[in-house]
């Protein structure tokens, strides 16, 4: 699958996937996959319901490759006085505007990411390799620094645990991996794998909460 590093996508196509569906702010294509992912997030209210108490004392929050917000709109109605960010490629959040307590940057996670109290990570190290996961991991680590102990990164994402899950799961969860893995040279990670980039990244602790079915939500402490 792996070709001079180039996943199957690009070899294909010549560029990206993320070049390919965000080069133009107007696509139908970028369009349709915002959607997609609006609507995966509806699923993630029931989680903020059940899960209340990883938002609560926090005073900002920057969702960082937020798409148009979908995720972030959720949560900004549970906890209005939470100070969001949707933090996304320029051509994705250019266009869009939000009120007091919800804004929207463009900007590069790879290079940095705006400061705040909690980064959300949602769907989006699954995107990367182990290397480029580090680099944003890091990146986060230095957003919410400020904040010392009090600060966390909040990552949404599978966590293939083969020993204690059921096999339909499991298998569930490697074939996103096989998509993860063509699609962007990504990849689904093991607890054992997650606890390593954490640990590598600079952090202290993590705690891992299974939500809806297949994924996991991951508390990073610096
Ligand atoms: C799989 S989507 C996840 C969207 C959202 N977190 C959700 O769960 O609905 C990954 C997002 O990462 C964004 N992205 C890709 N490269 C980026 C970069 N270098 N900096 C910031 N965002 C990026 C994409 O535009 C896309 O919106």
């Amino acid at each position: 699958m792996k070709i001079r590093n180039k996943h199957c996508f690009e070899c294909a196509t010549g560029e990206s996937f993320w070049d390919f569906l965000n080069k133009d702010s107007e696509s139908s294509t970028l369009s349709m996959f915002q959607d997609a992912m609006a609507s995966d997030s509806r699923m993630f209210k029931l989680v903020l319901q059940e899960n209340k108490r990883v938002f609560e004392g926090l005073e900002s929050l920057v969702d960082v490759g937020g798409g148009t917000g979908g995720v972030t709109k959720l949560i900004h109605e549970i906890f209005p006085h939470l100070k969001c960010t949707v933090f996304d490629q320029p051509q994705v959040v250019g266009n869009l505007t939000g009120n007091e307590n919800l804004n929207f940057v463009g900007g590069d996670m790879f290079k940095s990411i705006p400061s705040a109290d909690a980064v959300l990570l949602k769907w989006v190290l699954h995107d990367w390799n182990d290397e480029q996961s580090l680099k944003i991991l890091k990146n986060s680590k230095e957003a919410i620094s400020h904040k010392g102990k009090d600060g966390k990164v909040i990552i949404i994402d599978i966590s293939i645990d083969e020993t204690s899950d059921d096999r339909g799961l499991t298998e569930l969860q490697l074939d996103y991996d096989l998509v993860m893995l063509t699609m962007f040279l990504g990849k689904e990670r093991t607890k054992q794998e997650w606890e390593k980039l954490i640990y590598d990244a600079g952090f202290s602790s993590y705690k891992i909460t299974p939500i809806s079915g297949f994924k996991s939500l991951i508390e990073v402490y610096p």
